[in-house]
């Protein structure tokens, strides 16, 4: 089942591996990205879920529809491919704007969710301005002009000169994103705010932290893992978009977690 389509037309694409009697295990991206930002976890995770993946509204070759959107707009999106699927209950790993629609989920769909992994994310932006300055600019200007501060933010300096291939996939699939698409949930992003929310999640939570991400810093993760009662922490000597920074050593946490 590769499109499914939510009440208000929008097309996700979506796509599922490994065994269909396996626990299911849903990934989520980030902002700027598509469902192929897990392809260094995707074979190892099939082994033990049935794992799935999609992108996300206005990203990868999902639709785009009229912004902003929000968190419960993603969240909405999420329970339509659960129900498409059958899928009942389901783990979580999401990065960054994926563990933000992971945060929605834990608290408005407590029953849909088994385990929550939240990687390199936020929880709220006091200072609304850097995201105001984006949208602005974006106004008038292309993502590719973005791309240089952007692989700044992801990785750290270390990995982009020893790992430029990499760089340059996520270079392409950043620019690939459909421009309203990414302002619509540039605009979600600014408004999250589960301060009250967080600490009603009852699901087991291993939340993941980048040692030096500037995007979602190492305290908005540890305020996340403090507001969620029995959460635990993993730093990973990262910057943002830690899964392809450090590919095995998120791939174990992650495992240990869920399978533990
Ligand atoms: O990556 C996300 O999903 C949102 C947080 C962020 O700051 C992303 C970025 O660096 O553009």
């Amino acid at each position: 089942m590769p499109i499914v389509t939510t009440d208000d037309g929008c097309r996700l694409f979506v796509q599922v591996e490994g065994r269909d009697d396996a626990p299911p295990l849903m990934l989520s991206n980030s902002l700027g990205t598509d469902l192929h930002m897990w392809d260094d976890q995707a074979a190892e995770f099939a082994k033990h879920f049935r794992l799935i993946r999609y992108d996300r509204r206005g990203h990868g070759q999902s639709g785009t529809t009229t912004g902003p959107y929000s968190s419960e707009l993603f969240g909405r999106d999420i329970l339509a491919v659960l129900d498409a699927l059958g899928v009942e209950k389901t783990n979580w790993c999401g990065l960054s704007m994926g563990g933000m629609d992971g945060q929605w989920l834990g608290a408005h769909a407590p029953d849909r969710i088994e385990k929550l992994v939240l990687a390199n994310t936020h929880f709220h932006y006091a200072d609304k301005a850097p995201w105001n300055d984006r949208l602005r600019f974006l106004k008038d200007h292309q993502l590719s002009e973005m791309v240089a501060a952007n692989m700044e933010r992801w990785f750290t300096k270390g990995f982009r000169e020893r790992a430029p291939q990499k760089i340059e996939w996520m270079t392409k699939m950043f620019v690939a994103t459909d421009h309203e698409g990414y302002m619509a949930s540039v605009a979600a992003v600014r408004d999250i705010d589960f301060r009250d929310s967080n600490p009603t999640i009852k699901a087991p939570t291993l939340v993941i932290v980048g040692t030096q991400d500037p995007a979602t810093p190492p305290a908005a993760g540890e305020a996340i893992a403090k507001a969620i009662s029995g959460a635990k922490l993993v730093a990973l000597d990262a910057a943002h978009i830690s899964n392809v920074e450090q590919p095995q050593a998120f791939a174990k946490a992650t495992l240990e977690f869920l399978l533990g």
